[in-house]
């Protein structure tokens, strides 16, 4: 018998994903999209401008400004001393919010935000040509979950397992508006973008070009 909402006609299967992690699919309204690329073009004019972080002497082709802790590998700090001395901008009460309701919409627990309080996020900004290399989020010192925020063109993201980069992982298409959490168990799951598809970033979402991706974490550092 063919079930009247059988996967043939879901878009988007599920992706089975390992304990604590969680994919919400359109979670963000466009209008909300809208808002949130207006708050990236704010940021971006300062104190400190978007920039790609260096991993040795490799520029990353991730742009990132940040927001709450200043972010560069491997560490966290109030001011930008490998960019330009400037205090990162504050982390604002509305994204501790937003953070919290995410919680709560990836793991359907009414209560899950009830404790999370994020106080860094790493806006990253993909050219279409943009990729980020497989790599476990371990800079903070608390193990809340880590929030992500997709906007724009589509990518490939590739969620994988606590050991290694190598497999086992999934390959989760994030297209603009979705929501991504991990945490317990896969709060240190290898992870990576392994391509940015042009000309996917749906109209109304506020980006013409690439992608933007929020991160929220939890730092765990003091002031
Ligand atoms: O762009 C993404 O979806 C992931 C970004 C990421 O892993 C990071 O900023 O650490
Ligand atoms: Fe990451």
């Amino acid at each position: 018998m063919n079930p009247l909402f059988g996967d043939d006609m879901v878009e988007r299967p599920a992706v089975e994903l390992p304990e604590g992690a969680h994919h919400v699919p359109g979670w963000l309204t466009l209008e909300q999209q809208r808002w949130l690329v207006d708050r990236f073009h704010q940021w971006r004019q300062g104190p400190l401008p978007i920039r790609s972080a260096k991993i040795g002497a490799h520029e990353m082709s991730v742009r990132t400004v940040c927001l709450g802790w200043h972010w560069r590998p491997y560490q966290y700090t109030r001011d930008a001393v490998d960019v330009n001395g400037n205090r990162v901008l504050d982390f604002p009460d509305w994204m501790v919010r937003l953070g919290r309701k995410a919680l709560v919409a990836a793991t359907g627990d009414p209560h899950a935000g009830d404790e999370y309080t994020p106080d860094a996020a790493l806006v990253n900004y993909y050219d279409e040509t943009a990729k980020m290399g497989m790599h476990q989020d371990k800079d903070e010192r608390s193990m809340a979950p880590v929030v992500s925020l997709s906007i724009g063109d589509t990518c490939r993201f590739r969620f994988g397992n606590t050991q290694h980069h190598n497999k086992p992982y999934q390959d989760v298409d994030l297209v603009s508006g979705d929501l991504f959490v991990f945490g317990g168990p896969s709060r240190l799951a290898y992870h990576g973008v392994t391509k940015v598809h042009p000309g996917t970033a749906p109209e109304g979402c506020g980006l013409e070009h690439g992608r933007i991706n929020i991160t929220m974490r939890v730092t765990g550092l003091s002031t």
